[in-house]
């Protein structure tokens, strides 16, 4: 009924065909998205040094919902090459993957040397996807900062990472740049700032002390901005740079990677309104207003004041515009309704911006429940955030570089046909280009999609309890990869 209800509400015309690649626009891609600790495992293998979340993950098997870590992940390290024939089996066009920062400079800096066995790595696969005929997206951050970059100078709260990642991008434009035409050089820094920085649930895991995730040191109210700042400026730099040196040559192009959630008001109170607004700017505009435009959101800069760092001009100048392309990652919408000031007593992100965010309205939920406690099913919540972006940031061209559902393995001793039908995957799935097609035709500058996630792998801090892949990984047989109902499903739905 779901699905019937959201294709007739969104196609129109087409409301009543089924939906297909041949529904989208010419050249528009089709692809899946990965990241380098939650797949690639060998994480003592072939020169990689430790990343945080090899720290954070042996230092606090506790912080792991089954104390598990990356060291083998899916091994992808050792079985990409079988990743690819999954991928082009269901007709797949390209493939958004992350490189390990420290597979390629294994203490984070090019002074302490690069690793080949990294370069050797990442040739390999580029080079097999290329050869399939699937085209790699390659994103250069996605949360495996190095150790030994935190131990030097605490990481993404030091400015001193600005050039240090720089380095690090012009290693990889050298040497991916002649095959990789499409760059993305953070994955979702509200992610990294908020779950690392103020709730210290993930990796590097810091927070203030009246926190619940019993961090050893953090500061809640500011930590998250710093490093996002950091993030921005590294953002920046690296783009300038490919723009500059690489780009005339290798005619790629370059953009960033954000998260967000939709909001819509928890009441028709004036001050639930004005609370949605506030949440879409301390999630979505604390990092695409600086791209947009330069600077943070007004909100963010009267709500967090002098917890919240300043642009210089010229940093202002050389933030602003530095894209070619946003990568967005929509998953979830809320309701947000307006909370009170806060005493300023215990400042955090989340209590600045003043808005009670709930998957639930008078004890029903904005859309069905799935496993997760975060992810509600609202595929209109994509349609509203691509026209809200089309709207107020000048339609960029946009990636949605994922957009996935997740079910938790609570009895992991279902039968293996049993855990390979994943119908309420395919409805997500469905529904969710659905309401991208709809935003497609109504102007928005979409020109692809990734669904989150080829396999089943490491879901960070709930390890593997929960799958998003569209192929099952048998842990307790080589890592197998099996595909579920819904790889058959895009099989059919990519068809040419
Ligand atoms: O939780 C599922 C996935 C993670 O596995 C990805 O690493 C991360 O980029 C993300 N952002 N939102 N949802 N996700």
């Amino acid at each position: 009924l779901l699905l019937v209800v959201a294709t007739s509400a969104y196609g129109g015309a087409h409301g009543r065909r089924p939906i297909s690649r041949r529904s989208f626009p010419k050249g528009f891609l089709f692809g899946t998205a990965t990241s380098s600790y939650q797949y690639e495992g060998g994480a003592m293998e072939g020169g990689r040094g430790p990343s945080i979340w090899d720290n954070f993950t042996h230092q606090h098997p506790d912080k792991i919902a089954d104390r598990s870590n990356g060291d083998v992940a899916v091994d992808s390290y050792h079985l990409y090459k079988e990743d690819v024939r999954l991928m082009k089996d269901m007709g797949m066009d390209a493939y958004r993957f992350s490189i390990s920062w420290t597979r390629i400079l294994p203490d984070g800096t090019l002074k302490g040397g690069v690793n080949r066995e990294g370069i050797k790595y990442y040739n390999n696969l580029i080079d097999e996807l290329l050869s399939k005929g699937v085209q790699p997206f390659v994103t250069l951050f996605h949360w495996d900062s190095p150790q030994g970059l935190e131990d030097k100078y605490g990481g993404f709260l030091s400015p001193n990472i600005i050039n240090d990642y720089k380095d690090y991008a012009e290693v990889c434009f050298r040497e991916f740049g002649d095959r990789v035409k499409h760059w993305i050089t953070f994955n979702e820094p509200w992610s990294f700032c908020v779950t690392g920085y103020e709730r210290g649930v993930f990796a590097p895991g810091r927070c203030s002390p009246w926190e619940k995730a019993n961090c050893s040191a953090g500061d809640s109210g500011r930590e998250p901005y710093t490093a996002a700042h950091h993030q921005i400026l590294a953002h920046a730099a690296a783009a300038r740079l490919y723009k500059q040196k690489y780009k005339a040559e290798q005619k790629g192009k370059i953009g960033i990677s954000l998260v967000s959630n939709w909001f819509t008001p928890l009441s028709r109170s004036k001050s639930s309104v004005v609370a949605t607004r506030r949440a879409i700017e301390f999630m979505l505009g604390w990092f695409l207003d600086p791209l947009a435009r330069g600077d943070y959101p007004e909100s963010m800069k009267e709500l967090v004041g002098n917890r919240l760092p300043q642009f210089t001009k010229k940093q202002s100048e050389l933030v602003k515009d530095s894209f070619d392309f946003i990568g967005i990652n929509y998953y979830t919408t809320n309701y947000a309704g307006s909370l009170p000031l806060s005493n300023g007593l215990r400042n955090s992100y989340s209590t600045d911006a003043q808005a009670n965010l709930t998957g639930f309205r008078n004890g029903a939920p904005i859309g069905p429940e799935t496993g997760l406690p975060w992810l509600y099913v609202y595929p209109q919540g994509l349609r509203d955030l691509l026209l809200y972006v089309k709207e107020k940031y000048g339609n960029p061209t946009i990636y949605i570089t994922e957009n996935g559902l997740g079910e938790t393995t609570t009895n992991t001793s279902l039968p293996l046909a049993e855990a390979l039908k994943d119908d309420a995957r395919i409805e997500y799935h469905h529904m969710h280009l659905v309401a991208l097609l709809s935003a497609i035709r109504d102007g928005a500058n979409v020109k692809g999609y990734f669904a989150w996630s080829l396999l089943d792998n490491f879901e960070w801090a709930t390890g593997y309890t929960v799958r998003f892949g569209l192929h099952f990984v048998d842990y307790d047989d080589g890592r197998k990869r099996y595909p579920k109902r819904s790889a058959g499903w895009f099989k059919r739905f990519l068809k040419r």
